[in-house]
């Protein structure tokens, strides 16, 4: 990435890709409105449904996600992914984790070779227990200087309505981190910088899953002290896992960990705390799945984060339960009498 004009391409128009390509072209406009003589800011949307795509190019709007939202008028959107990648200097990815290696392996040829890939991803891939940077590494052979991920409190809903939020952008290359938090920063969304890829990933993978388990709370009408004890221990739980894994501690105190931990669990607009919701409200695994058309990451992720846990002699109580939950047609009920029924322990112990 030099100094002049970037062209950005956003791989998938589903709800987060749809927001941060706005929140990218709203922060072009800013910088322009700055600085006239400053570089221009290209962003182009990818999506597959042709019809998504010229509502987007014509009336400014993505009506399956946002309907009745303004999007920036300069954003533009496509259906041609391999031009839209061939093009860019930067490779926003916002497709679910589990399809990211196809879909990588298909936009190999067109990417190019000096390109940034960024994440917005927050999953774990199911059998190779990779993080989505990995993901990247691997399917493009590229160095993980090359990768970025955005991750934080970033309910889209929130930030389609332009309210102020704040996130972090995590490169081991600290020079490419800056970059990106520049190009990504606009009047209401605010990125920081890390350097701690593994920390911001689990941060964000994680709290998916204590998201769910805060969900079944929810559901079966349990009260703040339930949801409080969950979200703080499913914090001890992700920090134990991600400081095994190589990660700075202080990261999970931060906008990835703490921040988009709290975030989640405490909002109804949340796709996976709505999805333990409805389990813990009593609905079978099988309804909960057919009533969900957006990605609730949680779901598969959480059998990848237990598998790297015990990989790691990391004990993942709550992570444990809602794998029984998910996977193992553990009742919510059996799932508390079995996590309150645990032996006690200090509050601070493991890794
Ligand atoms: N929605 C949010 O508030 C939010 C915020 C931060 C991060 N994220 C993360 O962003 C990622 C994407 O989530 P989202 O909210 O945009 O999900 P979504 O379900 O709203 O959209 C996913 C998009 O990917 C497309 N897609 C689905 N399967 C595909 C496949 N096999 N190949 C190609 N494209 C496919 C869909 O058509 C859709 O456009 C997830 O990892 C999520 O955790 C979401
Ligand atoms: O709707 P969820 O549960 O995928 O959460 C959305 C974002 O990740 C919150 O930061």
């Amino acid at each position: 990435m030099g100094t002049d004009n970037v062209r950005i391409a956003v791989l998938g128009a589903g709800s987060w890709g749809t927001v941060f390509a706005n929140v990218i072209a709203d922060a072009a406009d800013l910088a322009r409105d700055e600085d006239p003589a400053a570089p221009a800011v290209d962003v182009v949307l990818w999506g597959r449904r042709a019809s998504v795509v010229d509502t987007i190019n014509d009336e400014h709007e993505n009506p399956d996600y946002f309907p009745g939202m303004k999007l920036n008028p300069h954003l533009r959107a496509t259906t041609d992914a391999d031009k839209a990648v061939a093009e860019a200097d930067v490779v926003v990815l916002a497709v679910p984790s589990q399809s990211l290696r196809d879909n990588l392996a298909a936009w190999k040829p067109h990417l190019r070779e000096d390109a940034v890939v960024v994440s917005l991803m927050k999953g774990v891939e199911l059998g190779t227990r990779m993080r989505v940077s990995e993901i990247i590494s691997e399917v493009l052979e590229c160095s993980s200087e090359r990768v970025a991920v955005v991750s934080g409190p970033n309910l889209a809903r929130e930030i389609a309505e332009r309210q102020p939020a704040t996130a972090v952008v995590a490169c081991p290359h600290e020079e490419t981190a800056v970059r990106l938090q520049k190009l990504f920063k606009s009047a209401y969304f605010r990125p920081y910088t890390s350097t701690d890829l593994v920390g911001v990933e689990i941060g964000g993978a994680m709290k998916n899953v204590i998201a769910l388990a805060v969900g079944v709370a929810e559901g079966m009408s349990f009260k703040d002290n339930t949801k409080a004890s969950l979200i703080t221990r499913g914090l001890a739980e992700t920090t134990r896992l991600a400081v095994a894994l190589g990660a700075d501690e202080h990261t999970l105190s931060g906008l990835a960990g703490m921040g988009d931990l709290v975030a989640t669990c405490s909002s109804p607009l949340s796709r996976n705390r709505t999805f333990g919701e409805k389990l813990g409200a009593g609905l079978t695994l099988d309804e909960v799945v057919a009533q969900t058309k957006q990605t609730a990451e949680g779901v598969k992720s959480s059998e990848s984060v237990l598998g790297l846990g015990w990989a790691h002699g990391v004990d993942m109580p709550i992570t444990e339960s809602v794998v029984r939950m998910m996977h193992h047609d553990l009742s919510p009920a059996e799932a508390l009498v079995g996590f309150m029924s645990r032996s006690t322990k200090p509050e601070r112990y493991g890794v």
